[in-house]
């Protein structure tokens, strides 16, 4: 059953402004968006928001799937009327690359960040989803963050380290245990050629959980895709790389205009 997502709206209310519609990693929530819509709402109607199980939103009984998670963004993309501009990253990612297939007439343009078309095998997935219901997210938090950022920017940013683990270990257990056993199960491969609609891929070049590799493989499959690498750049290139990355998708933003499939 669809789940009305929490989120948030930044930006002019006018019905002339892009609507630019972010989804996020496994064990944040929407403020992870911070460095987007803080710079972007000047020119875009910014639409943070939790994917089920995380920050705000509701949290049902798992297992969870990529495809059940991509019904909660279509309701909240059709509750906003027209179609988006959508960016995921990670498992957000894997979330809007389902999107873009099941509903590419709902999008304008996709941006896939630090996110990959399979997480590699399904058992540390399982492994994790069992460890966060035995021992709740708190137990999982340092380990987690350790991919997030690259060490130079940790070690310069204690606070935002702080703010990090607190975000993981204030997700539920449930819902990030469900969204796990989702990713174990999550095999997007064979859909990239059926993308259509304009599509930028960003991948961080120190990103240890999604690599270069990951996001060049996406962007070798989605016909007419661009790949852009930051460096330095880990997991939440967004944060590290925010003026790079709101650049990237302001310009991917203007390129798409209003008529993003192809
Ligand atoms: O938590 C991790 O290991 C990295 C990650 C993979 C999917 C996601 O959303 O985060």
């Amino acid at each position: 059953m669809t789940v009305a997502l929490a989120h948030r709206i930044d930006g002019p209310e006018d019905a002339g402004a892009p609507t630019l519609v972010l989804i996020g990693s496994l064990g944040s929530d929407l403020t992870m968006w911070e460095p987007q819509y803080t710079a972007l709402s000047g020119e875009f109607r910014v639409i943070s928001a939790d994917l089920r199980g995380h920050g705000g939103s509701p949290v049902p009984a798992g297992p969870y799937t990529v495809d059940a998670l991509a019904e909660d963004v279509l309701g909240l993309i059709a509750a906003r009327g027209g179609p988006v501009h959508l960016a995921g990253l990670s498992l957000g990612g894997a979330v809007a690359q389902r999107v873009a297939v099941r509903a590419p007439t709902r999008l304008l343009s996709l941006t896939l960040l630090c996110t990959a078309a399979r997480f590699g095998d399904p058992q540390p997935w399982l492994d994790r989803a069992t460890a966060v219901r035995k021992d709740g997210t708190g137990s999982i938090a340092a380990s987690v963050v350790d991919r997030w950022y690259t060490p130079r920017l940790a070690a310069s940013a204690p606070e935002l380290v702080a703010r990090s683990r607190t975000m993981v270990s204030a997700t539920s257990d449930e819902g990030y245990a469900a969204c796990c056993e989702a990713i174990s199960a999550w095999d997007g491969r064979a859909d990239l050629p059926r993308i259509a609609v304009h599509t930028l891929v960003i991948a961080g070049a120190q990103d240890s959980a999604t690599g270069p590799d990951a996001l060049r493989a996406i962007a070798d499959a989605v016909p007419g895709a661009a790949l852009e690498v930051l460096d330095p750049g880990a997991h939440l290139a967004n944060v590290e790389q925010a003026d790079a990355v709101n650049a990237l998708i302001t310009s991917h933003v203007h390129r798409s205009g209003t008529g993003g499939t192809r």
